[in-house]
């Protein structure tokens, strides 16, 4: 999420750039958090350092994000198809919060997100 929120800075900050289109492959959209990073690590290393800093900063764009999902929108991917103004879903398209199954609650965003649509 670093990276795709510096990315989202240097769009933000291009008067070139009008829309931000967001899309993944065939097969996913976005798996979700790395859960094989997340799963050795405890409350405090996840909230303390910051694990979901950069996690919102799709909604915080000043520009029009569209989100161009195929295939797998899960777990935090799920969300940031959410956070896009626009989701733009292929035939494929498969959204869910599968983290349900590991013992977590969606993350950041989800809950308030579906309150507010
Ligand atoms: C705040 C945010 C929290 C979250 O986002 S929590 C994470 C929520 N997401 C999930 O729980 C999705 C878990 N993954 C799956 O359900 C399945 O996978 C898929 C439906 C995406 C794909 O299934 P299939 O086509 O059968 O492939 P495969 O063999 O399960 O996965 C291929 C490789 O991808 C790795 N992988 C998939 N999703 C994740 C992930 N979210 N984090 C880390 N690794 C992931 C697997 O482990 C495996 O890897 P290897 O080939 O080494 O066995």
């Amino acid at each position: 999420m670093t990276e795709v929120g510096r990315a989202l800075d240097a769009f933000e900050a291009d008067g070139e750039i009008g829309a931000i289109v967001i899309t993944g492959s065939e097969r996913a959209f976005a798996a979700g958090a790395d859960i094989k990073e997340m799963q050795n690590r405890t409350f405090q290393e996840r909230y303390g350092g910051n694990f979901l800093a950069h996690w919102n900063r799709i909604s915080t764009v000043k520009k029009p994000v569209i989100g161009a999902v195929n295939g797998f929108a899960l777990g935090g991917g799920c969300e940031w198809a959410m956070m896009c103004d626009v989701i733009y879903a292929g035939e494929k398209a498969q959204f869910g919060q599968p983290e349900i199954l590991l013992g977590t609650i969606p993350g950041e965003i989800l809950l308030i997100t579906l309150i507010l649509n």
